[in-house]
């Protein structure tokens, strides 16, 4: 039997259930002791994995449940012959449907003819495109790796993305090589969106200069802004929420789906590693559900993607973790604002992607591309 060490805000690990044996511990901080006995450590973004947290440990294979990177020291654990593993595309529809209902939240008037700017065309940035699409919405990609335009979206410079409508962030956080993301959005750039557009940030926090940013809306010239993700993670600047349109604690990809499609990604990765059958399916989830009421605009869109979450209740749990008042004072301490922030993301409420809905209203003709990507069942 493997010994196992897991993140306790991992769902689904009796999937590993005679597999091997799993002690849970809190992510942040990880404590290293604990791997002294383990042969697996199965981590999530919050956990710093590197070299000096393995060497001298039994630990062979490494497991994250996301499909961010930048948290692991990959060539760290090349060196020391540990394997890894992740979870590539597992939560992206969950990101896709938080920037869609950021942008139906967002009051420009007529959506259709609206230009996207998409930067990053990987598992989110396709959804994100294939959703907006649908919308009537113009995609401009901005993807340095990719020589062929996804489809329906227009490959531009960065900085034609970047005079769209609305700018949307879904690349790595990478600091080397050609084509670095850390402060891809710095003050000269941000500065030059003016405050007609909306910037929507679910990739990494440094991928935005907070700080530029944090500037540029006090003096009332930064973009309608909503943020997941935030440079001092799992610190919020409590002047930058105050600021955005919404601000949410790094739950952008938190769908029940997209967590459990995480662990099952890792689960079928280890099973390969070491030589088991990967017999277990992923559990099922989403329960059957039927929308009666009619969708013809974005009011009664929206009312639809609120049953199943509400992007401003994100909003408001985070404002009141961070202990900020409507008036904009805060009155947390920075170690209650940062447990805050933690506790939220693990006490998530369960949040189902659309997927499966019933939709036994009237659905008007120019809605339904956009409820077919999300994968809802037309029944009338
Ligand atoms: N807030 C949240 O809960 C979540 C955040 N994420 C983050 O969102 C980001 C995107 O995730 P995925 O689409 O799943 O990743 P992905 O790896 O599938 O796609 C990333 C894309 O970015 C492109 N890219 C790399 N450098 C670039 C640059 N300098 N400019 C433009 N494009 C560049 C890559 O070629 C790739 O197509 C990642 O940072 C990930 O960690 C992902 C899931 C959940
Ligand atoms: O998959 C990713 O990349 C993410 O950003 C995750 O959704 C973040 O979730 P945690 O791993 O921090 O729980």
């Amino acid at each position: 039997m493997l010994r196992i060490v897991a993140d306790e805000n991992m769902p689904a690990l009796s999937l590993f259930d005679g597999i091997g044996q799993i002690i849970t511990t809190p992510g942040r901080p990880l404590e290293r002791a604990l791997l002294n006995q383990a042969d697996v450590l199965l981590v999530r973004s919050v956990t710093q994995v590197d070299g000096a947290l393995l060497e001298g440990t039994p630990v062979r294979f490494v497991g994250s449940a996301t499909i961010g990177t930048d948290h692991v020291a990959l060539d760290e654990l090349g060196q020391l012959g540990v394997c890894f593993a992740h979870a590539p595309g597992c939560n992206a529809m969950a990101v896709a449907e938080y920037v869609l209902q950021a942008i139906l939240s967002w009051p420009p008037g007529e959506l259709a003819g609206l230009s996207v700017g998409v930067i990053g065309m990987g598992n989110v940035g396709r959804r994100v495109s294939a959703l907006v699409q649908a919308l009537g919405m113009k995609v401009l990609a901005h993807d340095p790796w990719l020589e062929q335009a996804p489809a329906g979206a227009t490959l531009v410079t960065l900085a034609q993305a970047l005079a769209a409508d609305v700018i949307t962030l879904h690349v790595p956080l990478v600091d080397a090589g050609p084509h670095p993301t850390r402060h891809l959005l710095d003050g000269p750039r941000l500065a030059a969106l003016g405050p007609q557009r909306l910037l929507i940030n679910t990739s990494r926090g440094p991928v935005v200069d907070n700080t530029a940013l944090l500037a540029l809306l006090r003096s009332g010239t930064g973009p309608v802004t909503v943020l997941d993700v935030w440079e001092t993670e799992p610190l919020v600047p409590p002047a930058l929420l105050a600021l955005a349109a919404s601000g949410s604690p790094h739950v952008a990809g938190y769908s029940v789906e997209g967590k459990t499609r995480g662990t099952w990604m890792l689960y079928q990765a280890l099973c390969q590693w070491c030589g088991e059958a990967a017999s277990r399916p992923m559990p099922p989830l989403a329960p059957s559900r039927q929308w009666p009421h009619a969708i013809t605009d974005t009011a009664s869109m929206l009312a639809w993607l609120h049953a199943g979450y509400r992007l401003a209740d994100d909003h408001q749990r985070l404002c009141e973790v961070v202990g900020l008042t409507p008036e904009g004072v805060h009155y947390r301490s920075e170690a209650e604002r940062a447990a805050g922030f933690d506790l939220l993301r693990k006490r998530y409420p369960a949040r189902h992607e659309m997927a499966g809905w019933q939709m036994a209203g009237a659905i008007a003709p120019a809605w339904q591309p956009v409820l077919s990507q999300l994968g809802a069942v037309l029944v009338r």
